[in-house]
């Protein structure tokens, strides 16, 4: 009788051997344990008797997998060392504790930051690009002349109106508008790129821009919409940076009173408070980590 059970223990066990999951380049994998790698035995509570099929998993037991007493000895929680105790509940649990992340390699996110001239878009990425490494900010092509103190390359590609209308009729650019009389535009390679390595992508772009991105990519990137607490906040620091003419300072002033009703259009909206520029970084960085931490990732593809 003790011979018969042993040899139905011994067949069973190889329809029922561990699963080990080990993952490669992104992928897991199963793999099945030798049989003579592991032992385990069952418990009968009504017997108080153990039947042990040595070195093979037996599936005779009578209780549920998971929450059954096993035979394998646990040291005493107080008392045994640490790693003692791991090796004892690896072989009750009848596997190897894996080191692999529990979290899934989270995708690389598209971010879309914009908001009316002056808000301080360029501020906050400024800053953004001191504190978090993780992103790459797109390096946007405009025919707009260089203002000073900016580099190209850096700030933006700077090209003349010809070499600008080339990489539109190449279909080079993700989005592009004619923004206050100037062209601005996003180089898709330069995403593709750096999405490739892992990096997670911030576009800078004015409203028109944000627009067109959202019909582009859909809900598959976040789209942020920065906002002063107040107009005339803006408006004094449109004229604080100096930049404008007096006729410019008029048109942004005109548009941004039409591009605040687009609010709705965006995921997140992040106020950028006269003195407190530091808050509006750290709420978008919250908004970043939240979005690689959701379940459900968005999946962009350029
Ligand atoms: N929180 C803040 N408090 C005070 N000044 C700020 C704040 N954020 C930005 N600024 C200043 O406001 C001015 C406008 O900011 P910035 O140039 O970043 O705006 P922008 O949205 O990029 O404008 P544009 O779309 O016209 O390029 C700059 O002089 C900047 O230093």
């Amino acid at each position: 009788m003790i011979f018969r059970r042993l040899c139905l223990s011994v067949a069973r066990s190889n329809l029922h051997l561990p699963t080990f999951h080990k993952r490669i380049g992104g992928q897991f994998t199963s793999t099945r344990s030798s049989p003579t790698f592991f032992t385990q035995s069952c418990y009968n509570p009504t017997s108080q008797k153990l039947s042990v099929a040595s070195r093979f998993v037996s599936s005779n037991c009578e209780m549920g997998d998971a929450r059954r007493p096993l035979a394998v000895p646990i040291p005493s929680l107080d008392k045994a060392d640490k790693n003692e105790l791991l090796r004892a509940l690896e072989a009750s649990v009848g596997s190897s504790f894996s080191v692999e992340p529990l979290r899934p390699v989270p995708n690389p996110l598209i971010i879309v930051i914009s908001g009316p001239s002056g808000v301080g878009k360029d501020a906050v990425i400024k800053r953004l690009r001191e504190v978090k490494d993780s992103l790459h900010f797109v390096v946007t092509a405009t025919s707009r002349p260089m203002r000073p103190g900016e580099v190209d390359g850096k700030d933006y590609y700077f090209v003349t109106k010809e070499e600008f209308l080339s990489m539109v009729e190449k279909d080079e650019l993700l989005e592009y508008a004619l923004v206050y009389g100037d062209y601005k535009g996003i180089p898709k390679q330069q995403i593709r790129e750096y999405m490739a390595k892992g990096y997670d992508i911030v576009l800078r772009v004015d409203i028109q821009g944000a627009q067109t991105l959202r019909r582009v990519l859909g809900q598959s990137a976040v789209f942020i919409f920065l906002v002063a607490e107040s107009e005339l906040a803006l408006v004094q620091r449109l004229i604080d940076r100096k930049t404008e003419t007096k006729e410019s300072l008029l048109v942004r002033i005109a548009t941004a009173r039409e591009e605040v009703r687009h609010v709705n259009k965006f995921d997140y909206v992040v106020v950028n408070e006269e003195g407190q520029l530091e808050n509006a970084v750290k709420l978008v960085e919250s908004i970043i980590d939240a979005e690689k931490a959701k379940v459900k990732q968005k999946a962009a593809v350029i």
